[in-house]
């Protein structure tokens, strides 16, 4: 490709020398992995300034730099106002604008969206579309999986993955959008149809600065719906009424808005909603009528979730009856409230609860079902949010009759201050094993007939990142060979 067609979605850019003749064969914003025939973005990263390496890259083979300043380099160099939106705008252009042409569902909130993307992706299937998703778990394209990095992954790898669904013909694209991708500009120019709000409750606050710029870094989503390239089609903000923060998020967007909620007046309600050991059943209204549901999902944040993939779904154009189907048949999501089944008589359950929220959502529905007692083994990943681990530490002594805190991902940081971060304020008895394995296993022996143990925070996760280094760790793989070696050897 031409470098000035790369360039054709840039408002304006100087240059150093002439680009005319410049032949590109790829876009790149790390040095580390520059290919001849590449561009270098210099990106301003959190850690480090994406600047420092365009000569690296240039050694490397590439044939121009894009930047914020003049930097260095016998290649030509593009300058720009913002080299993150310059990112996001030069991949649309690299792959032939593949949002334009897909039908994409973003998810915003702090929890519920990986759950609402495979809710989605249940949903799409039972009529026989062909799906994108993009998301914590994985990368999931008609049927094939890729790792991430990333919840959101950057623009370029972003755009990669859009131009192999419209390669292979994806009907429906849906993906999770973090706040750490709509700060750094990772979804910027990505032509939503949809955009869903989940809710807005703590965390991230190490990354953002307070709660009211977690809150800003969201809002922007539904703030530039409708900025895509195509104008065709109309977009539309879901959104939770019963957040707090609802209005401010439908104040954010000029598009069409469809509202869910259990309390607050909203398009798509549930009623009469009850629970039970085996999963919830609520009436669904919706501006095109009402339904039943029921569903093997556990718990009122399930109904939430519920309420905004069928809103998602009934402005793409799915039936009721569709809807109702899935969220009967539904298999639910690899570590979201997951029982662990090995024949014992008391219940396991894996959750990827890791905000005070969550946990509290998860330990409520337990309390309500659970006539035993109930035990968690739980911590707080390192290197993020600090100021949530007093608040884990809380809702695991008030909701929990018994409480093991255990390593989740230390990362960088010495578990000892983390467990201090947790406890330091915290009344209520609660034990400290800090080896995850160790403390699993202490809390399926000590449980009797009818009580549940919460296993929570890593969810999915298949490792357990110490000191730099990732080690095999599957909290289910873990529960079961315990639960089996208890069955084996009783004591
Ligand atoms: C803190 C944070 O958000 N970091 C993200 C950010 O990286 P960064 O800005 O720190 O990058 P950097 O290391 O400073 O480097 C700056 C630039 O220099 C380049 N570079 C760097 C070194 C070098 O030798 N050569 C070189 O060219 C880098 O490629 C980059 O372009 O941009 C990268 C590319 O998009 C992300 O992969 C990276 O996510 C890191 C791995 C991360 O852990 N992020 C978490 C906090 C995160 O984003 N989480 C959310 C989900 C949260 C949730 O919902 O719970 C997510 O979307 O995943
Ligand atoms: N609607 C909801 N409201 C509150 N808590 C929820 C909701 N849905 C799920 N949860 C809880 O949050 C946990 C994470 O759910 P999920 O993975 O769907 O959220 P997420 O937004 O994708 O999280 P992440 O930001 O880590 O990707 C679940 O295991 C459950 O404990
Ligand atoms: N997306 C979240 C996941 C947290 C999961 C938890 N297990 C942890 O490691 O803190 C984050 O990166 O903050
Ligand atoms: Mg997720």
């Amino acid at each position: 490709m031409k470098m000035k067609k790369l360039l054709r979605f840039i408002p304006f850019y100087k240059v150093t020398q002439p680009i005319s003749e410049v032949m590109v064969k790829g876009l790149s914003m790390d040095s580390r992995t520059t290919e001849p025939g590449d561009v270098f973005i210099c990106l301003r990263g959190v850690d480090v300034d994406g600047h420092r390496f365009a000569e690296d890259a240039v050694a490397k083979g590439a044939v121009a730099v894009i930047a914020e300043e003049r930097v260095e380099t016998s290649a030509p160099v593009v300058l720009v106002n913002d080299t993150s939106r310059a990112l996001a705008m030069t991949a649309a252009a690299f792959y032939d604008c593949p949002t334009e042409h897909l039908h994409i569902i973003g998810v915003t909130g702090t929890n519920g969206k990986t759950t609402i993307t495979y809710l989605l992706d249940e949903i799409f299937q039972q009529q026989k579309d062909r799906t994108g998703i993009i998301g914590t778990i994985q990368v999931k394209i008609d049927g094939e999986t890729f790792p991430v990095k990333n919840t959101t992954p950057d623009a370029l790898t972003l755009h990669k993955y859009f131009h192999h669904m419209r390669k292979v013909k994806v009907d429906q694209a849906i993906m999770e959008v973090s706040s750490h991708a709509l700060d750094q500009g990772r979804v910027y120019g990505c032509d939503f149809d949809i955009a869903i709000f989940t809710n807005l409750t703590q965390d991230h606050l190490d990354y953002h600065e307070n709660f009211d710029d977690y809150l800003r870094a969201k809002s922007l989503l539904f703030a530039q719906l409708g900025n895509g390239y195509n104008k065709q089609r109309e977009k539309f903000a879901v959104i939770n009424k019963d957040s707090p923060s609802a209005k401010k998020f439908i104040q954010s967007t000029s598009q069409g808005l469809l509202t869910y909620g259990i309390h607050e007046q909203a398009d798509v309600k549930a009623e009469e909603y009850t629970m039970t050991e085996t999963g919830t059943s609520f009436l669904m209204t919706t501006p095109i009528g009402s339904i039943r549901i029921e569903s093997p999902l556990m718990g009122i944040f399930s109904i939430y979730n519920m309420l905004a993939a069928a809103g998602a779904a009934i402005l793409s154009g799915v039936s009721l009856e569709t809807i109702q189907r899935s969220f009967q048949e539904t298999k639910g999501v690899r570590g979201r409230f997951e029982p662990v089944r090995e024949g014992q008589e008391f219940g396991v359950v894996i959750d990827y609860a890791h905000t005070p929220d969550s946990l509290k959502n998860v330990l409520k529905t337990l309390r309500d079902l659970c006539k035993g007692s109930i035990c968690v083994v739980v911590g707080c990943g390192g290197d993020r949010d600090r100021s949530k681990r007093p608040l884990m530490a809380q809702v695991s002594t008030e909701y929990a009759d018994r409480v093991i805190f255990t390593n989740d991902n230390p990362r960088s940081e010495n578990p000892r201050q983390i467990f201090k971060d947790m406890t330091t304020h915290l009344n209520g008895p609660y034990s400290i094993i800090e080896n995850r394995e160790k403390a699993i296993r202490h809390a399926l022996v000590q449980a009797q007939k009818g009580d549940v143990v919460l296993i929570a925070g890593k969810g999915h996760e298949t490792y357990q990142e110490i000191k730099g280094t990732r080690y095999h760790f599957d909290d289910c793989e873990v529960a079961k060979s315990i639960l089996k070696e208890m069955k084996e050897r009783p004591s």
